[in-house]
């Protein structure tokens, strides 16, 4: 960005330039033109008659360095100073066709020259936003290119007096570009009723998992598990060790909508693959962003490793560390022994065991999963994932593990780094809105990653990743969702959702606000208003009060429950045939999440977004710029409010006694 203002800066003070600068410059110029003239008539005496310019014959092409004597240093030595500088990224490369936009035009190059060793005179006349580039600044800058042959440096001196008009010139953009494997992904077929793949038809499957899951009431496999599952044993073939050939097998990243069954397509390869373990140790584990997604994860690991001895460790905070220590590490007489084979995680708590839990281990993980990728990578600020490399990669070796089994980061690879056997950490991504943004991915370090995507048609060749770009792009919804937003007034909000719950009487309704606060007095006002069994989710409860409020939604106990987004991402409760986003939200990820609490695993659901009028253009602008199926108007009359309004006016007065009395509490 410096480097940008810079530029910037530059071409400021070329418009400001005082007529004592142009002076030194035109003298210059001049110089260096009659020194040009002299050159050239030794070299082509009759042409030289021919121009009694001297400085340019038409036509002719341009000198390489056309004064050597000039302080100007030569051209191609300059442009390497500068390419220096670059850092080879997409936004490096807008920047630098700004700087060179700057720096080539001829004009604007020639005003911005200052004679070398010369200091640039401060006026009173400087421009606020040019002073605004340091001294130092200056300095450090390149030297313009006024001394370049071109054939406006080469006109009459007097052309040469046009300085400071902005350069109008306009130079080829750079085109930012996606790395191959984010532009190029594996087509995931998207219809999760139609492109079912028979149990049986993917081998490799030990047949006691095939057994579970037809006990499951899993039948057949959703199109991205018949997609991941076969890449990654094939990955893992040669059991823990590197792939065929000595490669390190590639990191894997899925985006699929959501309730596609992502959990599945990790889930079962990797049972699948620790089936064959002898000793006990760490070998995959799973990041999550919140407990009762880890909590939700880990139970679906119970049930596939039941009766496997493959061992299932949940680490989120619910228990103390102590609690959790004991069903991670055992200590012997020989040293400590791990206990878990694979282990569900919340960062946080993660890296307080990797810090305090003496002989946990990471040093044979195989496995790391990252679900629910794209909000893992916004909470990189924790450093848990350089966290979990550096235990993986340099921790501590664990008791009974090998020597032979070396582990190096992945590297380039030569004779040498194929010859021994190693163990590859292989880094698994998951989400229903996976980042297209290079930069963003970057920071998780992937090995030759592969991407498995559903997609929106020709959705990759239209994402660009740059700096103000919304690179998260375009993302795939449920196909048995049907959506619908309901323009009211803020007054009329509450009813809305009275009204929507007593019509169209579902069983489980997920209503998501804003806030904590919001979803609070929602709660409060629909209870208040009676006949709606209610409750609340949020921040405001332990783990323990939000994990049964969860379960007794499951179990149809609670009709309506409001919630902030801490239930928008993952959570699958069956049976939720509505979301109603009683407060809009922001941003388009944030509404994928939502509405994919409803129409999971091939079935139907609706959604209504309640929508004041300031609100519609912005939110159906984002909803179209995501390529959305299409979003329905859903009009409620006021008729249909009004029986509600006695009631509800009731409900308010009891509102309001109720808030003010929480209020004396807290201040009590
Ligand atoms: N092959 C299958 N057949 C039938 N049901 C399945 C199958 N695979 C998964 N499911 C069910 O589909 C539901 C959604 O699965 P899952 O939670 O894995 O979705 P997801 O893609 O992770 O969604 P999200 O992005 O919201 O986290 C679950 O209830 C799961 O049991």
């Amino acid at each position: 960005m410096a480097l940008f203002r810079i530029a910037r800066y530059e071409e400021q003070e070329n418009v400001t330039n005082t007529e004592e600068q142009a002076q030194v410059l035109l003298q210059r110029l001049q110089v260096q033109a009659r020194e040009r003239q002299l050159r050239k008539q030794k070299q082509q005496e009759a042409k030289a008659k021919a121009s009694p310019t001297g400085d340019k014959i038409p036509g002719s092409p341009k000198p390489a360095h056309p004064n050597p004597s000039s302080p100007v240093p030569p051209e191609p030595k300059r442009k390497a100073k500068k390419r220096k500088r670059g850092d080879g990224s997409p936004h490096r490369l807008e920047k630098s066709a700004s700087e060179t936009e700057a720096e080539s035009s001829p004009r604007g190059t020639g005003s911005s020259r200052k004679p070398k060793g010369k200091k640039k005179k401060k006026t009173g006349k400087k421009d606020p936003e040019a002073a605004a580039g340091s001294e130092k600044q200056e300095k450090e800058k390149d030297p313009p290119e006024a001394s370049e042959p071109s054939g406006e440096t080469s006109e009459s001196p007097h052309s040469a007096l046009v300085l400071g008009v902005p350069n109008k010139k306009t130079l080829p953009k750079v085109q930012p570009f996606l790395p191959k494997w984010l532009a190029e992904p594996s087509r995931v077929q998207k219809s999760v009723k139609n492109d079912l793949v028979p149990i049986q038809d993917i081998p490799g499957i030990h047949p006691c998992l095939q057994k579970k899951l037809k006990t499951n009431g899993i039948l057949s496999y959703f199109p991205v598990q018949a997609a991941v599952i076969p890449a990654l044993l094939e990955s893992a073939s040669h059991g823990f060790l590197v792939g065929k050939g000595g490669y390190q097998p590639s990191d894997i990243c899925v985006s699929a909508p959501t309730g596609s069954g992502k959990t599945l397509s990790f889930v079962i390869p990797v049972i699948q693959v620790l089936l064959e373990r002898v000793v006990c140790h760490i070998r995959a584990l799973v990041v999550l962003p919140t407990k009762e997604l880890a909590q939700q994860v880990s139970k679906v690991f119970n049930v596939y490793a039941d009766g496997t001895g493959l061992r299932v460790a949940q680490i989120t905070g619910q228990k103390s560390l102590a609690k959790e220590q004991e069903i991670l590490v055992q200590k012997t007489d020989s040293g400590y022994h791990s206990l878990a084979d694979i282990v569900v995680a919340t960062p946080g708590r993660l890296v307080d065991h990797i810090d305090q839990t003496p002989g946990f281990s990471l040093r044979q993980l195989r496995f790391l999963i990252i679900d629910e990728a794209d909000r893992m990578i916004d909470s990189m600020h924790q450093s848990w994932l350089p966290r979990v490399v550096k235990a993986v990669f340099h921790g501590d070796d664990a008791p009974g593990s090998s020597p032979l089994f070396r582990r190096v980061e992945p590297r380039a690879i030569t004779a040498a780094s194929t010859s021994q056997p190693q163990m590859p950490l292989q880094k698994l991504l998951f989400s229903a809105t996976l980042t297209r943004n290079p930069e963003k991915l970057q920071e998780l370090g992937l090995y030759q990653p592969r991407l498995f995507s559903t997609g929106l048609e020709s959705q990759e060749s239209t994402v660009q990743p740059g700096i103000e770009q919304d690179v998260e792009g375009k993302y795939a919804f449920p196909a048995g969702l049907s959506h619908f937003y309901v323009p009211c007034s803020l007054n009329s909000k509450p009813l809305v959702i009275l009204h929507l719950m007593r019509n169209l009487k579902f069983s489980r309704v997920l209503c998501f606000t804003n806030s904590r606060e919001h979803s609070h007095r929602l709660f409060l006002l629909v209870k208040a208003f009676g006949g709606i069994p209610v409750a609340e989710f949020s921040s405001r409860f332990g783990p323990g009060q939000r994990k049964m409020i969860l379960k007794q939604f499951e179990q149809g106990k609670i009709q309506l429950l409001i919630s902030t987004d801490a239930t928008a991402r993952g959570i699958d409760v069956k049976g939720v045939k509505l979301v109603i986003n009683y407060d809009a939200p922001q941003y388009i990820r944030t509404y994928v999440h939502r509405v994919g609490r409803t129409a999971r695993a091939g079935h139907t659901g609706l959604a209504f977004t309640l929508l004041l009028k300031v609100q519609e253009q912005k939110f159906l602008q984002m909803l179209r710029e995501a390529r959305a199926p299409e979003l329905g108007k859903h009009l409620v009359r006021n008729e249909h409010l009004k029986s509600l309004v006695p009631q509800y006016e009731e409900a308010l007065a009891e509102l309001q006694k109720t808030i003010r009395n929480e209020w004396k509490q807290k201040n009590a």
